[in-house]
């Protein structure tokens, strides 16, 4: 049984004193005994981390957290970068990789994506890998051949004990920021195929057990008929998840009515 994942991925939104107004705000909003449907993470940036951490450990919150990126280097002269070892020690459970953003405004391809993912592993961390298409690309209509590709890419050298935990997230490019969310049966439709193409690099113990978010406009109108889909295990949110209670809202989509 997979449990749903919400992630926030703050962007680069939020210094460290803003990040703690918000992370006490969650905790105020998940503090019910009962609220344990959902895992809810937030991926503050990484000026943010220590804050969050002590935030996190000192109250037993029960929100996870991580990093929008690391390196794919473990140590030594590379000016700016940050090593998953650094994360692990933040307490990190997650670190986005991937994300579509870095693939565009930082060239990252697929053999970065990878060596990014076999690092994550390296340190303990959960890889939260981003696949999805541009927006030709689903006019062609080779969205499904497209993420695939990408996934395979991402998972070159990765054995089946790491496979079994990371996390995919499905963002169709052209859905980001832009208030274009794809349609729920969009979203299964590429989500499935990615669990199909997990079953076949590893095995049906792999694809059943990993979660495959959708990533794109998400919002708390919209959540309800993207968490229905049954290959779609939760949801990586941008702008959304900045926003307290609009973020709550979509971590309690199960209890909003139909
Ligand atoms: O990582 C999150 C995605 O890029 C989605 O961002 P968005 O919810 O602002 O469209």
């Amino acid at each position: 049984m997979r449990k749903p994942l919400i992630a926030g991925n703050w962007k680069m939104n939020l210094n460290h004193l803003e990040a703690i107004a918000l992370v006490q705000k969650l905790a105020f909003a998940f503090s019910d005994k009962d609220f344990d449907k959902v895992e809810v993470a937030v991926l503050p940036p990484y000026t943010d981390l220590r804050s969050v951490q002590t935030l996190v450990d000192g109250d037993k919150l029960r929100v996870v957290y991580g990093a929008q990126d690391l390196s794919q280097h473990d140590a030594g002269a590379y000016t700016g970068e940050i090593s998953g070892a650094m994360l692990a020690k933040l307490g990190c459970t997650f670190v986005v990789v991937g994300h579509s953003e870095r693939r565009q405004y930082h060239r990252e391809d697929d053999d970065i994506v990878n060596l990014k993912v076999q690092a994550a592993y390296r340190h303990s961390l959960t890889p939260i890998l981003c696949v999805g298409e541009g927006l030709a690309v689903r006019q062609a209509g080779e969205q499904v051949a497209h993420t695939l590709a990408q996934l395979e890419g991402a998972l070159r050298k990765v054995s089946a004990k790491q496979a079994q935990s990371i996390v995919v997230a499905y963002e169709p490019v052209w859905a980001i920021g832009t208030g274009e969310v794809a349609t729920p049966e969009d979203a299964q439709e590429v989500c499935a195929a990615l669990r199909v193409r997990l079953a076949e690099l590893y095995d049906s113990e792999v694809a059943s057990a990993v979660r495959i978010l959708y990533g794109g406009s998400v919002k708390s109108g919209n959540i309800a008929g993207i968490m229905a889909q049954p290959d779609v295990d939760g949801a990586l949110v941008g702008g959304a998840s900045i926003d307290a209670g609009e973020f709550v809202k979509i971590c309690r989509f199960s209890e909003m009515p139909g």
